[in-house]
């Protein structure tokens, strides 16, 4: 960390620098435009800094980075260009790391390969990808994560949190077959039917595969006639 650089907790009275920094910074990174006027990022990051912790860093006593994070997530990072290369990311990172000892996970644009790559440098792993259809700006992001000082724990506890909306969809899923039961009262399987469900799912799980794919679709297809017929 550079000697002149210090950080130290933002006030709301730091409104202003910090959206200074968050424009003059997203303006100059390989990110996608902000879809939303300067006016609403001053407003919104405003209201965030009386919500959020967020951090400053300072050198020569100019704000020129800060950082914004929840109890799980780490929401901004950013650093004025003219100051990029000088430990200021490092010096925010480290920080939330030491706020966050139990780990958090970070959404980063896939066309931003520096910050990936820096992220990436100081130990945060990878762990999903999206064709960007999810957030305001539509494009494809990665979803990236420091496990923490215990990361089985940590792993383990996103593990849990996918889990809980995979049963929430395996419920409506056995609900269907059970249905479908109900009008057509005959189990024989169709295992063309059953091929184009697990190509329409390789679509959106490529890693998996077709092959497998029909595997899983075949266990859930297998134990849902098995409830439809008791
Ligand atoms: O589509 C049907 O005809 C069904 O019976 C439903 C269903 C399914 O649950 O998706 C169940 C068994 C068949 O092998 C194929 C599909």
């Amino acid at each position: 960390m550079p000697t002149d650089l210090s950080l130290r907790r933002a006030t709301e009275a730091d409104a202003d620098v910090v959206a200074a920094v968050h424009l003059g910074s997203r303006g100059a990174a390989a990110m996608p435009p902000g879809v939303h006027p300067e006016h609403e990022v001053r407003a919104w990051l405003g209201a965030r800094l009386a919500e959020d912790e967020v951090w400053v860093a300072e050198v020569d006593g100019r704000v020129v980075g800060y950082a914004r994070f929840t109890p799980t997530w780490l929401d901004d990072l950013y650093v004025l260009p003219a100051y990029a290369g000088r430990g200021v990311g490092s010096a925010l990172l480290d920080l939330v790391k030491a706020q966050r000892p139990d780990g958090f996970c970070l959404w980063v644009f896939e066309m931003n390969a520096p910050a990936r790559d820096f992220y990436a440098g100081h130990g945060l792993v990878e762990l999903e990808r999206t064709d960007g259809s999810a957030n305001e700006e539509r494009e494809p992001d990665v979803r990236m994560a420091w496990p923490g000082e215990r990361p089985l724990a940590f792993l383990r506890g996103l593990i849990d949190e996918v889990d809980e909306q995979l049963g929430d969809l395996l419920a409506r899923r056995v609900a269907l077959t059970v249905a479908v039961q109900d009008i057509k009262h005959d189990a024989t399987r169709d295992a063309v039917r059953e091929r184009e469900i697990a190509e329409a799912m390789a679509v959106r799980v490529p890693a998996l595969g077709v092959e497998r794919l029909e595997r899983i679709v075949h266990a859930i297809i297998t134990e849902s006639l098995d409830i439809a017929s008791s």
